[in-house]
């Protein structure tokens, strides 16, 4: 199954998908609680472009090369992932990054770090989850030394490619090798849901509906 990424924006959620893992047996991969969408109700999914961060205590003589050459490389529905370390003194994402990445048809942005330029981010349209907000340029203080390496966020190692899903709920990351099979349960179960949300709502007791449909 080649995975149909509109669907998933469209029909998906976080819980549904860490539901199908845990129904696989699997044991759901999940960010920080705090690492939220600065538009709230966007949806992130993609697959995931993540960076790798060194500290710089100055300004380089170069300033953004890293930044500017990972920002060249990003493709269509790739995830650019910002591993900080939970950075507090910093933005490393803002809205020229985001117009960037949303002309090159990227799927969003996720950091555990902070980000600036929440007013024209927002008004972007362009999925960006973080943790919170700081006007501090990433320049003299981060530089982004790889693009599409492994990496690591809140303890959850992510692999370029992997599936990435961020709503109101979470962000949840899902290997490639799993991803086709998590996705098709999880569709599967939001039918179960629909069929469970028309029946109560249409006055079936909740106890039939869970006999019938099997999902909660
Ligand atoms: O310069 C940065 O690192 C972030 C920023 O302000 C932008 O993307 O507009
Ligand atoms: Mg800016």
């Amino acid at each position: 199954m080649t995975i149909d990424l509109r669907a998933v924006r469209e029909r998906l959620t976080s819980p549904l998908l860490s539901d199908a893992i845990e129904a696989l047996g699997g044991v759901p991969r999940c960010l920080g609680h705090d690492v939220a969408p600065l538009l709230p109700g966007s949806v992130v999914a993609g697959w995931a472009f993540p960076v790798r961060l060194e500290r710089v205590d100055e300004r380089p003589d170069v300033p953004y090369r890293g930044l500017l050459a990972a920002l060249d490389a990003v493709g269509a529905d790739e995830v650019f992932v910002v591993p900080t370390g939970r950075a507090t003194d910093v933005a490393v994402w803002g809205e020229l990054l985001s117009t960037s990445c949303q002309a090159r048809g990227a799927a969003g942005a996720v950091t555990d770090g902070l980000v600036r330029d929440t007013r024209q981010v927002r008004g972007l349209g362009f999925p960006v989850f973080a943790t919170g907000t700081l006007p501090l340029d990433i320049n003299g203080r981060f530089e982004v030394v790889a693009h599409r390496v492994p990496a690591e966020v809140d303890g959850v190692g992510i692999e370029p490619g992997d599936l990435i899903f961020g709503d109101s709920d979470g962000v949840l990351v899902i290997t490639a090798a799993e991803a086709d099979t998590v996705v098709a349960d999880a569709l599967a179960k939001a039918d179960g849901e629909s069929r469970f949300r028309a029946a109560v709502a249409g006055g079936m007791l909740p106890g039939e509906a869970y006999e019938r449909f099997g999902v909660l």
